[in-house]
């Protein structure tokens, strides 16, 4: 079958009778006879298809120059160096009962001809002699998938996990299973005579105790699960790009999609840093497919995820959800950096051409990632970063973006950086184009993309900046009454920092589907380990210290509430940022709000002045007002829990934050 030019098909007639004839004319015949005779490509050098394939891959590189003078024997061979490694891997797969690490291997399984030398030869094995209780565990091993790049995860998802296939833009796209947000309910944490008296717990913390016999109940159902298979991945990688607090992790886990999303939001060590990796700082088992048991004490489901920082560890349990293992490492760093009077904040972050930098606060869905993602500034990181007295850093390696609705026109930076290495968790794509429908939400509302920070054009690399000059909290108000933007005095930034206001459009949390009103202290109480005003006192000091303003940003609902009115467009939103990143918003003219007592200019370039204030968008006033109270009403109830704390040394400050909410 052939188009014939006409845009129609045919059989035989004309077309194929001419391809035929054309072929046969003495020209042709002459070259094809000349080709025959002069074969100039010798024959593969392979006397069999094994070996014909194994001149496909050719060894890599040693990793970094060997060490020494050249010609010298070098100190740390690369055999010892790689059993040194094996049995770092061997030592965190242990399992506390048994008295020795699993034996572990590296490489494939399934490629047995082509494991790494250090592997193939028995003697080489890392391995104990098991002495006492020797089980069928103890016979076999694990075979284990060191820091894999991409292209070989990519294989090992198509391979080996269903609902694995490769979109048409290149990306991986997979199913993140019966979970496709997290389950911060079923997050416990450890309680211990230390973290009894330094972390927050009780009414309103994330933090749901846990004693240490059930955590290593859990570790231990984590790891026997990971041990039972044939083969296990590893990433070790860092975190945090201020290189004098960079933390090491490891994570082990079941999944090709839980390597490549780890090793895209982390931060990749360069060949000579994994060469020196040494003990990791921190280490997550994550035994995802496996659910945890019922009849261990403080299960009150099927999902366990439990974080022990004293033993620097976290298990996962029953949820797949790769969300999990990023804000799980997010929460240990919400604990150390602290310790060392380092802020971590639940932000994105981006820098313009003249060093100015500003942070996006924010809950899930509200625009970290969207904002801080901006074609004319440096993108410094877009969910996580530390504010320590040399400026700001970026916790991560990567970007989560929200795929929901996503457009090429609106979000193009974050369109094109979906490409071979993203990881597209749980999004609807065309059987056969594998072209992804962003607007389905078959499988979920919470459509997700991971891709390596340096994918976006403008990244700043190395991910840090100097100290913030704005602070934006944004806010997704479904109540479609808090103005587009305002301007916050220190006070007020506090106010609304701790109170952490959103209305939740889609369910990144597990099981949320309808907006509502949401309090989530500084931005991110899913995350804190600490009581919200150590946070809060130290975002205050740095802003005072720094001269930074705040701003209070609506993304979310204009002209009447959720389902009334519609949501602020995304361009609009952007000419707001790019007045407040240009400081021409700070010279603007500005009016109080009533009830909320906020500053609102009455003119943004680039967008019409009638959306600024919200009263002028809805029609019906009475209403508009009611909510507006009825808003003002859920903030104070809200903000009761913290009327009893102290923020800071200053009382002073404490008194004014008090003042700054809602008046009505
Ligand atoms: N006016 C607006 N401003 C910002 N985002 C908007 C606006 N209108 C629609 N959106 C959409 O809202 C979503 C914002 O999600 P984004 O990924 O930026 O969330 P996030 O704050 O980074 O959350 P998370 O912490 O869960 O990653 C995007 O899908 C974006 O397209
Ligand atoms: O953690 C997630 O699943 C996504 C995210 O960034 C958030 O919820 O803040
Ligand atoms: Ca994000
Ligand atoms: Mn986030």
């Amino acid at each position: 079958m052939a188009a014939n030019g006409n845009g129609e098909f045919s059989f035989g007639k004309g077309t194929a009778r001419k391809g035929l004839a054309k072929i046969q004319t003495a020209a042709s015949q002459k070259k094809q006879s000349a080709i025959c005779h002069d074969d100039s490509t010798p024959p593969v050098k392979a006397q069999t298809i094994d070996e014909l394939h194994s001149l496909q891959k050719k060894r890599s590189a040693p990793t970094t120059p060997i060490k020494g003078t050249p010609g010298s024997f070098s100190p740390v061979s690369e055999e010892a160096r790689q059993k040194q490694q094996l049995q770092s891997i061997s030592a965190s797969l242990a399992s506390l009962t048994r008295e020795t690490g699993p034996k572990v291997v590296r490489g494939d399984p399934a490629r047995k001809a082509e494991t790494p030398k250090f592997a193939a030869d028995p003697s080489d094995h890392f391995s104990f002699t098991p002495t006492i209780s020797v089980s069928d565990s103890s016979l076999k091993f694990t075979h284990v998938l060191y820091n894999l790049s991409p292209a070989e995860l990519y294989e090992q998802a198509i391979k080996y996990e269903q609902g694995s296939f490769i979109a048409s833009s290149g990306a991986l796209a997979t199913l993140s299973g019966a979970k496709t947000g997290r389950s911060p309910r079923d997050k416990r944490v450890v309680k211990d005579e230390t973290t009894e008296h330094e972390l927050w717990w009780g009414k309103g913390s994330p933090n749901i105790e846990m004693d240490e016999h059930t955590f290593l109940v859990n570790r231990e159902r984590a790891v026997d699960y990971l041990n039972s298979l044939d083969k296990v991945f590893v990433n070790d990688q860092f975190l945090n790009w201020d290189p004098q607090n960079r933390v090491k992790v490891r994570i082990v886990s079941a999944r090709a999609y839980h390597s490549l999303f780890m090793h895209n939001m982390c931060i990749r060590p360069t060949p000579e840093e994994l060469e020196n990796f040494g003990t990791p700082d921190f280490t997550i088992y994550n035994a995802g497919q496996f659910p945890c048991n019922r009849y261990t004490h403080y299960m009150t489901s099927s999902t366990s995820i439990d974080l022990n920082l004293a033993r620097r560890e976290m298990v996962i349990l029953g949820t797949q959800y790769a969300g999990e293992m990023k804000k799980g490492l997010f929460s240990v760093m919400h604990y150390l950096m602290p310790k060392r009077q380092i802020l971590s904040l639940h932000s994105g972050c981006n820098m313009g051409k003249d060093g100015d930098v500003a942070l996006f606060f924010g809950l899930s869905g509200t625009g970290k990632t969207t904002l801080s993602t901006d074609h004319n500034r440096y993108l410094i990181g877009d969910d996580e970063h530390c504010w320590g007295d040399n400026g700001v850093s970026n916790i991560e390696g990567g970007c989560y973006a929200k795929c929901i609705d996503l457009s090429r026109e609106k979000e193009p930076d974050i369109w094109n950086a979906i490409k071979f290495g993203a990881v597209l968790e749980n999004v609807v794509f065309d059987e056969h184009t594998r072209e992804v429908d962003y607007s389905d939400k078959s499988v979920t509302e919470n459509t997700r993309a991971a891709y390596p920070i340096e994918y976006i054009p403008n990244a700043k690399i190395p991910c840090v900046g100097p100290h913030p000059k704005n602070v934006i909290l944004l806010a997704c108000d479904a109540f479609g009454v808090l103005p587009p933007v305002s301007k916050l005095n220190l006070a007020q930034t506090m106010y609304h920092f701790i109170s952490g206001y959103t209305a939740l459009v889609a369910g990144t949390e597990d099981g949320i589907k309808e907006p509502t009103a949401t309090f989530s202290a500084c931005f991110g109480a899913a995350f804190i380990m600490l009581h919200p005003t150590k946070y809060a006192a130290m975002l205050a000091e740095k802003m005072q210290k720094h001269g930074a303003t705040g701003w209070l940003v609506n993304t979310g609902w204009s002209g009447g509430s959720y389902g009334c009115g519609s949501r602020i467009k995304l361009p609009y939103t952007r000419k707001i940022i790019d007045a407040i990143h240009s400081g021409s918003l700070l010279n603007a003219n500005y009016k109080k709000t009533d009830v909320f007592g906020v500053e609102i200019p009455t003119e943004v370039e680039g967008v019409p002045s009638e959306i600024l204030d919200p009263e002028n968008t809805w029609a019906d006033k009475q209403a508009y007002k009611e909510t507006l109270l009825k808003l003002a009403g859920l903030f104070k109830r809200n903000f009761e829990i913290f009327t009893n704390y102290k923020i800071g040394k200053d009382n002073k400050l404490t008194e004014e934050i008090l003042a700054a909410g809602p008046n009505f």
